[in-house]
C-alpha cells in the first residue's frame, strides 16, 4: 500500500529516469491530449463503479484516476503543492 505522495514520488522519479518498461514513460510520451483522454476515461470509470459496482471495485477505480491525474499534473509540472493550496 501507499500514499498519494509516495505514488507522486514515483510517478516524478520515473519522469527523470524513463526505465524501460515503465507504463508511466508510455504515458508521458503521449503527451498531454492523451493522458487527457485517459483522465476522462477513468473519470467515467469511477462514475459507473460507484453507480453499479462493489465498494472495492469503486475504490479501484478511483485509484486508477488518482494515478492519471497525477501523470497529469507531472507533464504539465505541477507540484503537489501547486494543487494543495488550492484544496
Ligand atoms: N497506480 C498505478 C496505476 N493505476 C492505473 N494505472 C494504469 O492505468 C490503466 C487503467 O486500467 P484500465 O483497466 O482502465 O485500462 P486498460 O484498458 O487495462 O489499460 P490501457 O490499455 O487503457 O492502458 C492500467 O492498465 C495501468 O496502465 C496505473 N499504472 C501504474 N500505477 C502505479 O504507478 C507506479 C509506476 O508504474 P510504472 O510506470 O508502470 O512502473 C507503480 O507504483 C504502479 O503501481
Amino acid at each position: 500500500m501507499k500514499t498519494f505522495e509516495q505514488l507522486f514520488a514515483e510517478v516524478t522519479q520515473k519522469a527523470q529516469e524513463r526505465p524501460e518498461g515503465s507504463g508511466t514513460v508510455a504515458e508521458l510520451d503521449r503527451g498531454v491530449h492523451g493522458i487527457g483522454k485517459k483522465v476522462v476515461e477513468e473519470a467515467a470509470e469511477v462514475w459507473m463503479a460507484c453507480e453499479y459496482e462493489t465498494q472495492d471495485e469503486a475504490a479501484e477505480e478511483i485509484s486508477q484516476l488518482l494515478y492519471h491525474l497525477q501523470v497529469m499534473m507531472v507533464a504539465k509540472g505541477l507540484s503537489l503543492e501547486d494543487v494543495y493550496k488550492h484544496l
